[in-house]
């Protein structure tokens, strides 16, 4: 028996009428850490909504421990399990920190199980504790870095056992990159199974123990990060993008 928590299905995944995925096989196991590499454009953005319920497939399934989550309502998936940071600066404006973090406890905690919602609330401010004196700013003051670690604290919030992360390290300085790797690298060490797509493939094998590579909606090839990387058609097919 294969102990897969996440299992993507010869999905087709549609955008605005358009196929943008075409039979994309992708699998995350327990405790694992599995990245999805490709430029922009790829399809790592569609992949991952759709997991998430907000992009429709044409065909395929996506399991997650062992339920059909295309058959759920978008606002059900988080409350089994999967948090999902999207690419960008997405963060509920004009509320605080602790607000965002607050937010998906109060309006799906229950469902999820949470009593007690400080108690959840501390625990993200445990891992990022660079945030916890910014708790009262309003995100829109946040710097970079700060915003990214927010918006992966909101997908934390439900107390996730598999975070999808699109793009976490996007346009941030050297440093804070080095800094977010820590803290993704802590989430892991909890046991939380991780998705991250990167579309700067240098930083995923500091992160992941196996990646798949995504051109033009398909995935291409997957296996030991390191190992790919050193492969010419890979190293070309990532250049020029991304
Ligand atoms: N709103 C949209 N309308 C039409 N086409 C779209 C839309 N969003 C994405 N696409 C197309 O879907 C395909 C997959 O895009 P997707 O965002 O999933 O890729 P990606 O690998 O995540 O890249 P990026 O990092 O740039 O978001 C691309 O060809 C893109 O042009």
């Amino acid at each position: 028996m294969s102990d897969a928590l996440l299992e993507l299905e010869n999905n087709y995944a549609m955008v605005e009428g358009f196929e943008v995925t075409h039979g994309l096989d992708l699998t995350v196991n327990e405790g694992e850490a599995v990245g999805l590499v490709g430029r922009n454009g790829a399809g790592k953005t569609s992949t991952f909504r759709a997991v998430m319920g907000l992009t429709p497939l044409a065909d395929g399934s996506i399991r997650y421990s062992g339920e059909e989550l295309t058959k759920l309502r978008p606002e059900v998936i988080p409350t089994r399990g999967i948090g999902y940071q999207p690419e960008g600066r997405d963060l509920f404006t004009g509320m605080t920190v602790e607000e965002n973090f607050r937010l998906p406890i109060w309006s799906s905690g229950k469902a999820r199980g949470i009593d007690d919602e400080d108690a959840m609330v501390e625990t993200i401010f445990d891992i990022f504790d660079e945030l916890d004196h910014r708790r009262d700013a309003e995100v829109q003051n946040l710097s970079g870095g700060q915003a990214k670690m927010c918006a992966i604290g909101r997908a934390m919030a439900l107390d996730p056992d598999l975070l999808i992360l699109d793009e976490p390290l996007e346009g941030l300085a050297p440093i804070v990159v080095e800094n977010l790797k820590s803290y993704i690298h802590e989430i892991i060490d909890r046991g939380i199974s991780v998705l991250v797509a990167e579309s700067n493939a240098s930083h995923v094998p500091e992160i992941v123990d196996r990646m798949y590579v995504i051109e033009r909606g398909e995935i291409v090839d997957s296996g030991d990060p390191d190992v790919l990387l050193e492969d010419e058609q890979i190293q070309e097919m990532m250049q020029g993008g991304g």
